[in-house]
């Protein structure tokens, strides 16, 4: 139906063109606001060099303030002009007249009247849209239950500042949007859904900010996109606390962030950390490390490599709590060999401070502290009691000397004795006041120089390679893993799985540095952590605001990672945990082929239900080796349908490489996605599965040869993050039979049932 058949679109078309007028006006205020602003500062300036500056200083600065605060308004504004809201409630709160509220991504009130015209998607009342519910409802403001009576749901879309649909919302059209809104084709990044969240989601971007969550999704289930939205509800709500710079989103790898990144200023959001663990440890500890390829264990293992067993074994240990309790009993040591350096101190032969009150000091007093922190203290303590203490001495002293003089002068009555005696006290006090003065000045500095400063890198490598030191604090590791453990740690290779412990000691010997200090953090694709690391991090910040989104059905480094929910709720107590069974990304057809891969490990992981989308059945291509001039053909049929983003995945990165290679030579427009790099548009893009997962592309092609998939726990796995990667059209080149049940005759492309 178009907009114009609907009974209200005349009043619809009135309502956004008094919006649009309004937005002008206000626009044109704020442009008039920043340019008196900059003008302002201009002016100042000039009067800073020849005035008394201190006013143009101020001046200056409130006007910069004040352009900062116009231009960042003008910005929002240019941004929601073409498309200002999204829906509009029919909303009556209890004991207040009915309401037409209009529902956009940033709120704006009439400056004369102050009646909202467009109220922000993550207000408090705009929860009543997302709640599912019409009738009698319920919202919390301030932590105050409010209730009301929603009448009515209205949607819109409006393009261009054009009004292009209104839609009454039931349950029905919501669904109907939704899936218009799936329809639509991926672009390379992801994209903001205001206008769609689901009420499951809503509930989770909503969940109390305080507290922790941790979210078990389906493939395609929104996690990814449900985390953004809720660092932008946490900004809305808790902003006036939290700086932006506060706040944390950890991503797998910079291709990971490169394709999250466009979404947040969409959602109102910048300045927010995006980062991986691997950068935000080096940064945090301020290491210089030459890292292993974090992903080339995932490739041997999934190469088939023989030392796996080993690797995978030392992988586990140093993703255990056990790991950290070692390194507790380690920092124990560190403790009481520091401590045991406390001696009593001295100025010349005066006692300034005992040992035992510096112990206690160090061990009971400060304990909450860093051990490096606890120094700190106790020689800002030593610093102001030595210069108390040499001042006490000195006037004693002198009072003391003089009391010596007078006696010398006044009960010696030999003469030669006398002058003997009162020239060797001046002497004396000329000698030893000056020195003990002089002494006193530095008594801390020197006294502290007995504790060297703790080197991490060097502690956690002394650790590593000192079988003694193993035995001591490790004692129930086999003599296997303790040998294991030592022998690859004398290799010296630094690798991500050790970063958790470096991070761990950083935080226990030294504190993190206050610009690493996140308040809030979002972590995506969880499930590839391993206990130690969210532990690590989560005493590091000290805090647990986070949001812990993952899948365990996507666990491909699950040889490192957590292997359940439960140790992780372990960890976060007060932790909300939520499902999400949904795939909002790709077509019933896809999902039920994906699923089938997924139903061949043992573990028991749930099945996704797909939000019923339908799509062409993936195809296999059956075929015994790579034919490049057959895959460019297929990418240019899938390309010639529309599609904008298709993918080729593999199973490991070197037959990616080798099939970049050989397709390069057919093609311009074929491009390798490593760690790095950014994905293009319009380009066929070869990726291995492990740095596909989280990504999603229009159409996919699955291919591998030299390496292929084999019926183990991980290979399944990332077949099944491959296939759960597309929107619309997925293709498998090769040999599936084994996972599909059925092998096709060959050359011929063959439907899957
Ligand atoms: N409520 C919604 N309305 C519209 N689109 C949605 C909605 N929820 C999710 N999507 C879309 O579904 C796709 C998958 O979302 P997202 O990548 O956040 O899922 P994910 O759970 O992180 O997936 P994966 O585990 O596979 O990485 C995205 O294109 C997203 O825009």
């Amino acid at each position: 139906m178009a907009a114009s058949d609907h009974p209200d679109y005349a009043e619809e078309l009135d309502r956004l063109e008094y919006t649009k007028e309004y937005m002008q006006r206000l626009l044109g205020e704020t442009e008039r606001e920043a340019a008196a602003s900059r003008e302002n500062i201009r002016r100042s300036m000039g009067d800073l060099e020849h005035l008394d500056s201190s006013l143009s200083y101020i001046n200056i600065l409130t006007n910069a303030r004040f352009f900062e605060m116009a231009s960042g308004r003008q910005e929002e504004l240019e941004g929601v002009l073409q498309n200002p809201y999204f829906a509009r409630i029919h909303f009556k709160k209890d004991g207040e007249g009915a309401e037409l509220l209009y529902i956009g991504k940033t709120s704006l009130f009439h400056r004369e009247t102050q009646e909202p015209v467009i109220v922000d998607w993550r207000s408090p009342v705009a929860n009543v849209y997302y709640d599912g519910r019409i009738g009698d409802v319920t919202y919390v403001v301030n932590g105050e239950e409010n209730s009301g009576h929603l009448f009515a749901k209205r949607q819109y879309k409006i393009e261009g500042g054009e009004l292009k649909d209104i839609r009454d919302v039931d349950l029905t059209t919501n669904d109907e949007l939704l899936q218009e809104a799936l329809s639509g084709k991926a672009d390379v990044r992801l994209t903001e859904i205001v206008s769609t969240i689901q009420k499951e989601q809503n509930d989770i971007i909503r969940a109390n900010l305080k507290r922790p969550i941790i979210v078990q999704g389906a493939a395609g289930s929104g996690k990814t996109t449900i985390a953004l939205h809720r660092i932008s509800y946490f900004l809305y709500t808790m902003g006036a606390h939290f700086h932006p710079e506060k706040l944390m989103i950890l991503a797998p790898s910079e291709l990971f962030i490169g394709y999250i990144r466009d979404v947040l200023p969409e959602l109102g959001v910048d300045k927010i950390r995006q980062t991986t663990f691997e950068t935000f440890v080096l940064g945090a500890t301020g290491l210089k490390l030459k890292l292993a390829d974090p992903d080339r264990k995932l490739e041997l293992l999934a190469e088939g490599s023989e030392m796996n067993r080993e690797m995978v074994l030392l992988s586990r240990l140093k993703g255990s709590l056990g790991f950290r309790d070692a390194l507790d009993r380690y920092v124990s040591l560190i403790e009481r060999d520091t401590m045991n350096l406390f001696e009593d101190v001295y100025i010349e032969k005066f006692r300034i401070i005992k040992k035992e009150r510096l112990r206690r000091l160090f061990k009971k007093e400060f304990s909450y502290l860093p051990l490096q922190k606890r120094l700190d203290r106790i020689a800002g303590i030593l610093k102001t009691e030595t210069a108390r203490k040499r001042k006490e001495i000195l006037n004693t002293l002198t009072a003391r000397y003089e009391q010596a003089l007078d006696k010398a002068l006044f009960g010696i009555r030999d003469d030669r004795r006398r002058r003997e005696q009162t020239t060797r006290l001046i002497d004396e006090r000329d000698e030893r006041l000056p020195a003990i003065g002089k002494e006193g000045k530095k008594t801390a500095a020197a006294y502290m120089k007995r504790f060297s400063a703790f080197n991490i890198k060097k502690l956690y490598r002394n650790w590593c390679t000192d079988e003694e030191l193993i035995r001591k604090t490790a004692p129930e590791w086999t003599a296997g893993e303790r040998e294991a453990f030592i022998r690859t740690s004398h290799a010296g290779q630094w690798e991500t799985e050790d970063l958790a412990a470096l991070l761990y000691l950083q935080a226990r010997l030294k504190g993190i540095p206050e610009p690493w200090k996140m308040r809030a953090v979002f972590i995506d694709e969880a499930q590839d952590y391993s206990a130690f690391q969210l532990a690590a991090l989560r005493d590091a910040l000290d805090t647990d605001m986070f949001t812990i989104v993952g899948d365990l059905a996507q666990g491909i480094h699950s040889y490192r990672s957590v292997r359940d929910w439960e140790t992780v709720r372990d960890l976060f107590p007060r932790a909300a945990f939520r499902t999400l069974q949904k795939s909002y990304r790709t077509t019933a057809e896809i999902m039920e082929a994906a699923n089938g891969v997924l139903g061949g490990i043992a573990a028991g992981l749930p099945l996704v239900e797909p939000v019923v989308r339908r799509g062409p059945v993936p195809e296999v291509h059956w075929a015994e080796s790579f034919n490049p001039g057959a895959v460019h053909d297929l990418y240019r049929a899938i390309r010639a349908k529309g599609h904008r983003s298709v993918a080729l995945i593999t199973k490991t990165s070197r037959e990616a490489e080798e099939m970049v290679a050989r397709l390069a030579a057919l093609d311009h427009e074929v491009m390798l996605l490593g760690r790095g790099s950014g994905p293009e548009s319009g380009r066929l893009l070869v990726v291995p599965g492990h740095l596909a997962k989280g990504l999603e592309f229009d159409a996919v092609m699955v291919a591998a040869f030299r390496d292929p998939f084999r019926d183990s726990e991980l290979d399944r796995k990332i077949l099944y993050v491959a296939m759960t990667r597309p929107m619309h059209e997925l293709h498998l080149i090769g040999d599936f039979s084994m996972f599909l049940g059925k092998r096709s005759d060959q050359g011929d492309p063959e439907r899957m049932q």
